[in-house]
């Protein structure tokens, strides 16, 4: 083992880092406060790439200097991943090691080297599942970020042996690099280790209903429901919650410093892919790239059971000012588990189907269809083993207790930047793949 750490170091460029020797006064405090919550718009929403100065010290929320760190996030080419490291190289002086078996969703960070940022991401293909290389990169760093897993709810039900590898097997060695060379875990965990809300069990003319005691998801008291074990699709909850009690116990045992993420439904820009452009034609992503493939293929939105299942969706942007938090204040976040979704963007599924038809409408200059929905069966849509969540709204208390967090975009707005992406990203595509070649 230590002559592949010496390799890694090797290969390793030395990294310029920001060095924070300003001396604090009120009005830089107040400036740096002040960048801090006026993000720059999305790298994707700008006309040409903005170059990067950092000004001013920043500070943490107890008002002390930031030091630059290094951090090993595993999954970084993903969703969440690639906007995390959009963050970090745009506004923060922070080193990325960037662990993943794809790139193609942080490609416009790693290349060209001009980029104000290279030197400070570094990508490494690999497969946690079985790479010596995982333990070197981890001691490496001062904080991992796990992101890796399966998380397709299409995937619970008819792959569960993969699910509960990738969402437990394969996160051990992660949690047990840490805990042995003392380093700090963020991990990701998910609003689905709730499950069914007590609400669901209650009977239907019940006035308890109405109570949010019996239906708002809180990090120290909900429990976790889930259905029989027929019902594959609680697989990967299952894994998560697993994964979750393991970090927990060696936090409590053996003093790992930790912190578990709950995202509830983060939504934007580069979720998943679209079947038949840049993902498998037969691959069923999550709701709203399914929707965004109807929306782009003028075909109706299928409603699973109805679409009466009820979500409340976060802005990715918003999400990741939440993580940058926790990333930046250890004292404050370390031991914690917390809920990060937007209590205020419910919906039922149905719902949002009718939204997304009516922004993609404003967006695409396209009329909407005659039928712009249509019922399926769960049986139909993901096969035997499906079931799902009824209702999920996340308590926010601990994390604007801890962090000061809250979200701030509304589901409009937040379909309405995400719905322009998909059109100037996929509809040219999706037009030419759909043209079929006439017989000669
Ligand atoms: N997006 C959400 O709303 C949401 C909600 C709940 C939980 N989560 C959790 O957040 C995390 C990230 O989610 P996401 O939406 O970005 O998903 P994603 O699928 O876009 O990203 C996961 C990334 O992990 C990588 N990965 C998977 N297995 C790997 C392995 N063995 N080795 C190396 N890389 C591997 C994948 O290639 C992918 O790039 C997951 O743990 C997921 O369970 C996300
Ligand atoms: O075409 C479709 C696709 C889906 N539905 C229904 O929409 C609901 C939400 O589905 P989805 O976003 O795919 O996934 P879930 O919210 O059920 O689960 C996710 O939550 C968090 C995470 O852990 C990771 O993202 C994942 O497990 C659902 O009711 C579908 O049935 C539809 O009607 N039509």
């Amino acid at each position: 083992m230590p002559h592949i750490l010496t390799q890694l170091h090797k290969a390793i460029p030395s990294f310029i880092f920001f060095h924070p020797r300003v001396s604090l006064s009120l009005s830089s405090f107040l400036l740096a406060a002040n960048n801090f919550l006026l993000s720059p718009p999305a790298l994707e929403d700008r006309e040409t790439p903005v170059s990067f100065e950092m000004a001013t010290t920043r500070m943490d929320l107890d008002g002390r200097p930031i030091k630059p760190i290094t951090i090993c996030m595993i999954g970084a080419g993903g969703f969440i991943g690639s906007h995390l490291c959009e963050k970090l190289m745009s506004e923060t002086p922070h080193k990325v090691l960037a662990l993943d078996v794809y790139n193609d969703k942080i490609k416009h960070l790693l290349e060209p080297d001009s980029l104000p940022w290279a030197g400070r991401i570094q990508f490494h293909r690999l497969n946690i599942k079985h790479d010596s290389r995982l333990e070197g990169l981890i001691k490496m760093a001062d904080l991992t970020i796990n992101l890796a897993a399966i998380c397709t709810p299409a995937d619970y039900n008819t792959r569960p042996l993969d699910t509960i590898y990738s969402n437990f097997i394969d996160a051990l060695p992660v949690v047990k690099y840490c805990s042995e060379n003392n380093k700090r875990l963020i991990h990701f965990s998910t609003c689905e280790v709730y499950g069914k809300t007590i609400q669901s069990f209650l009977p239907k003319d019940s006035p308890l209903r109405q109570d949010p005691a019996y239906y708002v998801l809180k990090e120290d008291t909900s429990p976790c429901i889930f259905g029989s074990i027929e019902k594959q699709r609680w697989s990967y909850a299952c894994a998560k919650q697993l994964i979750e009690r393991l970090v927990y116990a060696e936090g409590a045992e053996n003093g790992l410093e930790f912190t578990i993420v709950r995202p509830f439904n983060w939504i934007g820009p580069r979720m998943d892919f679209i079947p038949g452009i840049d993902g498998p034609s037969e691959g069923v992503p999550r709701v709203l790239a399914c929707f965004s493939n109807n929306l782009l293929r003028r075909e109706p939105l299928k409603l699973v059971d109805g679409g009466q299942s009820q979500r409340t969706f976060v802005y990715i942007k918003d999400a990741i000012d939440a993580v940058l938090l926790m990333i930046e204040n250890p004292d404050r976040a370390n031991g914690h588990i917390f809920n990060v979704g937007n209590p205020n963007n419910e919906v039922t599924v149905r719902q949002l189907a009718e939204m997304m038809t009516k922004v993609y409408t404003k967006v695409s200059g396209e009329p909407a269809l005659e039928s712009p929905t249509i019922d399926v069966s769960s049986k139909e849509f993901y096969g035997e083993g499906y079931d799902d969540s009824d209702k999920r709204i996340p308590d926010m208390t601990i994390i604007n207790k801890q962090l000061g967090w809250n979200p701030k975009t509304s589901l409009w707005d937040l379909l309405d930047s995400t719905l322009t992406y998909q059109h100037r990203t996929y509809a040219e595509a999706i037009r030419k793949a759909m043209v079929k070649p006439t017989a000669s």
